[in-house]
């Protein structure tokens, strides 16, 4: 039999050094003047969306022919200025969807799209892999030396939500090389390599939590869900923002309706291929692979659309394979692959095809009982269920941010004045500054044994008697104090206040999104070779600042 060959990173576009991030920062200008109308329209659209003129301005715009954008790095500019405009034109400023997109530009958005073999919607890829720039060229590509090229909003909250998942691909990217060296060491059947190997992902996936904790310090919950989620949203089960049939590209596919999602970093493939590498599979929410029997059953969870994988599917069309190795079916990760360029796309179901790592460490387990194993076996499944661990936590820490930036926002409604962040004076007696971790902490957020997140700090200053987080001033007096409350009325795209005895918040894959986030969480936990209990009794704390 012959063994597949390993993955050669370069071969997918993809840097040992920067990962699925490219190499060099990414044009901050298509400098050929045949496109000033997209550069000129992109350095005001921030402008024009908020004098509610951007409709018009597009309308007017030339259909340029992006077959003249010759390199990846021009084909990437063009895809993110016009990603940022077609979701500018289609959700617009507290106005109705548009649920047609003018040929000038669908036509070389979808040109553009099929040249980087991605779809033509706003991607991971777009906002996250494509949208920086290093304010210090020498400086390192982290937190401390980045900054984006757009944002739609144009907050500085939605440009530290993008830069924190590029910083995250960033600290990820030598993950790849070393997962490529485990995986061969495995062949070689070097357990100590193997070992050491780990060890060093471990550190990497720690680092990662680390980053990611940091979205706390300068995304403020309510900016994010009131004014740029709703931007993200793409236009798949989006019929109650107005969108039931999708949006139609003029002059594409005879103008016909695609349903796209939205952007999402479920889109990484840098936590893909984590998971690939240490053998966690997600299966349809709802649903449990029966060790026993082979199948799988459902475990009681709500089924819900996160399962939908019907058009399109990323095993089918995409890249000719299946999508996930081994699961026999597909959930909301597996179609997300469908949303990334095609070949680290590519990269996913080469590396899917060699991965061998967990295999590896179950057979090295089942051969002899606890107890009596060689030390060296006893090491490699100790460093492989920690590596597990950390990506498991990687997941609870996402949970408690989706539950603070999303779930509470959605339960609090948009009148709430002063923002996310909203302080109570005990609050501020509290804050102080932890020079260890470089984190300003203010308060913590606790999270219990459901994920529930709690934090007296907000519920205290913002949540009023009636609940709505206006003071309990009566209607009119509320409604003058709190405008938001008036003007998000009207739902738009993801921003919307949860009704009363609706405990179900949606993702912008379109549905309940808390149970899915879970399951994903728990199939991690399952994977370790050492069985330990996803969630116990303990409370963690994260930092907000
Ligand atoms: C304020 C910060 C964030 C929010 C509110 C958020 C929200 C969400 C939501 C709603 C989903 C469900 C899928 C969907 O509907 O798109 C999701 C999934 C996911 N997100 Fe985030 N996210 C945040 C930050 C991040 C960051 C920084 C990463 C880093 C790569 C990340 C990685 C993922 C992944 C991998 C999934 C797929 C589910 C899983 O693998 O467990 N998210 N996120």
């Amino acid at each position: 039999m012959t063994i597949k060959t390993l993955p050669i990173l370069e071969d997918y576009d993809i840097s040992p050094v920067t990962g699925f991030l490219p190499v060099d920062e990414p044009l901050e200008v298509l400098s050929d003047p045949y496109f000033a109308p997209w550069e000129e329209t992109f350095k005001i659209f921030n402008g024009l969306l908020l004098a509610s003129r951007i409709r018009q301005h597009v309308q007017d715009l030339p259909i340029l022919d992006a077959s003249r954008l010759k390199t990846k790095a021009e084909q990437r500019r063009a895809y993110l200025i016009l990603c940022m405009l077609s979701h500018a034109f289609v959700w617009g400023k507290h106005e109705i969807a548009a649920e047609s997109l003018p040929a000038s530009l669908a036509v070389p958005w979808q040109k553009v799209a099929d040249m980087l073999e991605i779809q033509p919607v706003l991607t991971h890829a777009a906002v996250v892999l494509w949208n920086w720039r290093l304010l210090y060229k020498d400086g390192p590509r982290d937190l401390s030396n980045l900054d984006t090229l757009g944002t739609l909003s144009g907050s500085s909250d939605e440009s530290w939500f993008y830069l924190v998942t590029t910083a995250i691909e960033a600290t990820g990217a030598p993950a790849l090389s070393k997962i490529l060296k485990a995986i061969q060491l495995v062949r070689d059947d070097n357990i100590s390599g193997l070992t050491e190997e780990l060890t060093a992902i471990r550190g990497i996936i720690e680092s990662l939590v680390a980053v990611l904790r940091r979205m706390f310090e300068r995304c403020d919950p309510y900016v994010f869900y009131w004014k740029v989620r709703p931007y993200l949203a793409g236009w798949e089960n989006m019929a109650e923002a107005g969108l039931p049939n999708g949006v139609r590209y003029e002059g594409v596919d005879d103008g016909n309706y695609k349903k796209l999602a939205g952007g999402s970093a479920a889109q990484s493939s840098l936590i893909h291929a984590l998971d690939i590498a240490f053998g966690v599979e997600h299966y349809p929410t709802g649903f449990r692979p029966n060790k026993a029997t082979g199948t799988i059953t459902a475990n009681g969870v709500p089924h819900n659309s996160y399962n939908d994988v019907s058009a399109p599917t990323p095993g089918t069309k995409a890249n000719g394979a299946p999508a996930s190795a081994g699961s026999g079916s597909t959930n909301f990760i597996q179609k997300m692959r469908f949303y990334m360029p095609g070949p680290h796309r590519n990269f996913l179901t080469h590396l899917t095809e060699v991965a061998n790592i967990r295999q590896y460490v179950t057979t090295k387990a089942a051969a002899s009982e606890k107890g009596s194993r060689p030390a060296d076996v006893e090491q490699l499944i100790t460093v492989y269920d920690e590596c597990v661990h950390q990506i498991k936590v990687f997941r609870d820490v996402h949970i408690q941010m989706v539950t603070l930036y999303i779930v509470m926002q959605a339960n609090r409604g948009p009148s709430i004045s002063h923002g996310g962040f909203a302080m109570h004076s005990q609050v501020q007696k509290d804050k102080h500054i932890d020079n260890k971790s470089t984190h300003v902490t203010t308060t913590a957020l606790s999270v219990d044994s459901t994920d529930t997140v709690s934090t007296t700090t907000t519920t205290a200053s913002s949540v009023s008697a009636n609940g709505t987080g206006a003071p309990a001033t009566g209607s009119k007096g509320s409604s003058i104090l709190y405008p938001q409350k008036i003007i998000f009325g009207a739902p738009h795209g993801l921003a919307k206040k949860q009704e009363a005895g609706n405990d179900v918040v949606r993702g912008t894959g379109g549905t309940d999104l808390i149970p899915f986030l879970r399951q994903s969480r728990d199939e991690t936990n399952d994977t370790k070779i050492v069985p330990t209990p996803s969630i116990g009794t303990r409370k963690s704390s994260v930092a907000v600042a």
